[in-house]
This record gives structure tokens, C-alpha cells and sequence, in this order.
């Protein structure tokens, strides 16, 4: 599903946060975005990923504008469920109470109506969700004040992936992550793209981002022809 961004703003507060920014991220790429701290990235994402409505200009899924007017909370929830999003700050996005598994398969519970998060009903994607994003069984029964930075990130990640997205949004995926485990998050969003999937990634590891990205662009770049 492609995502296009046209000269989206975000006013927060009064004052201006996002200026008019163009992106276009087609169905199939792996977009790198670079930014300096404050400039915009995180409230970029949080309207892609239909969080937030733009002040002013159009989101574009798959050519269809979505609608300024707030679309029925029903469209709004299966839009945002083709859209998989990985936080730039995990420890304070996580729920406390969930362990990993939970967290992880929550999206799942959601979708099928269910009040609970039920891991055990969904063991073989929790399994191959922690297996792609090299996180070890015996983690999964933890809660996230017992895991690292780089284990909670992962397992945010496997959350963003359990709906098998179309489009997909990650701030700072690595930040809390080795050069192994970078390399293998990278990769996991290189074969997610080559499978269709939309990906943009902020990230301030531009080697990483020029290495696999099928493009990197500066935020301040996305806003010069507007
Ligand atoms: N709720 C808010 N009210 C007012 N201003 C805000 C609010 N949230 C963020 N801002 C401001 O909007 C600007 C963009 O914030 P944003 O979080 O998108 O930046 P960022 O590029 O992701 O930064 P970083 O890389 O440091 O996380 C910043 O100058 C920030 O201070």
C-alpha cells in the first residue's frame, strides 16, 4: 500500500511543529528519513500513521485521499490496522502490566474483539514473530521492567509486525540496539518491503540507513517545494 504525505502540516499548542512536508514512501520501498532532534520526525509519523489529523493538507493510501472529516471510528481502525508503527520511546509506549507476549499479541486480541490479551490462543505467530526479531522463548513470559531497552524494542517491533502491515512506520528502530541486532532489524524491514510493504524508518544511524534503505531522505528536503 503506498503512503503519500502532501504538504501535511501540524500545528500543536498554537504554534507550528510540522511546516508543509511532501513523502511519498511507494508500496515495496524501504524509505530512510534523517532529522535533526526537534524538527518534526515523530509528529511525521504520527500522522502517517493516522494517530493524529494534519492541520492542514492530504494523506494518500494507495492513491485514495483519507478523509479531513474524521472517517467513521470503524474505517479509522481498520485503516490504522494495515499500518504497523514502532515508537520512538518503547519503555514509555509499553504497558507495564503486559508481559512481552501480551504486548506482542495484543494487536491480535484487538482485532478479534477479544477484552483480554490471550497469548496462548496465539502461539505460532508469537513464536515466529519473537524468532524473526531473534527473541528468545523464555523472554516472552516476561514484563518490560524485566527485559533490556534493546529486548523491549524488539518485542515492540514484533508487535508492530503481528498484523502483517501494509505500511510500515519505525522512529529510531535501533537505537537501543548492538550492530548484530541492527543488522538483523534492517533486515527484517528489507524483507518486509520486498514483500510489498511500505516502510519508512527514522533513524539518527544514517550508515545503517544508506546501507539498506532504497532511499534516504533529510526531513528538510521533504519541505523545500512546498
Ligand atoms: N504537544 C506538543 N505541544 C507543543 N509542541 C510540541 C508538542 N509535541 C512536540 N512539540 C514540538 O514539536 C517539535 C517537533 O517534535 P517531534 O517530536 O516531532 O520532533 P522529532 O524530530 O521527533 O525530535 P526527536 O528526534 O528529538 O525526537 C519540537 O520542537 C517539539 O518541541
Amino acid at each position: 500500500m503506498s503512503l503519500k504525505l502532501e504538504s501535511v502540516t501540524l500545528n500543536l499548542a498554537g504554534r507550528q511543529v510540522l511546516p508543509p512536508t511532501t513523502l511519498n514512501v511507494p508500496a515495496g520501498r524501504l524509505v530512510g528519513l534523517t532529522a535533526p532532534s526537534g524538527a518534526g520526525k515523530t509528529s511525521l509519523i504520527s500522522l502517517a500513521a493516522l494517530l493524529q489529523r494534519p492541520t492542514s493538507g492530504r494523506i494518500i493510501l494507495d492513491g485514495v485521499p483519507v478523509p479531513s472529516e474524521l472517517p467513521t471510528a470503524r474505517i479509522l481502525v481498520a485503516l490504522r490496522q494495515q499500518i504497523g508503527v514502532l515508537p520512538q520511546n518503547p519503555r514509555s509506549f509499553a504497558d507495564p502490566r503486559l508481559t512481552l507476549a501480551e504486548t506482542i499479541t495484543a494487536p491480535l486480541a484487538f482485532r478479534d474483539h477479544r477484552s483480554r490479551p490471550a497469548p496462548l490462543r496465539y502461539q505460532e505467530q508469537l513464536l515466529d514473530l519473537a524468532r524473526q526479531m531473534r527473541l528468545p522463548e523464555s523472554l516472552l513470559s516476561r514484563l518490560p521492567s524485566q527485559v533490556s531497552d534493546g529486548q523491549l524494542q524488539r518485542a515492540l517491533m514484533a508487535r508492530a509486525l503481528s498484523l502483517s502491515p501494509r505500511i510500515l512506520l519505525c522512529d529510531e528502530p535501533t537505537s537501543a540496539l548492538d550492530p548484530t541486532t541492527t543488522a538483523a532489524i534492517f533486515q527484517v524491514l528489507r524483507a518486509a518491503a520486498d514483500n510489498g510493504v511500505s516502510v519508512l524508518v527514522a533513524s539518527h544511524d544514517r550508515s545503517s540507513l544508506v546501507q539498506y534503505c532504497d532511499k534516504v531522505v533529510a526531513l528538510s528536503e521533504l519541505q523545500l517545494n512546498n
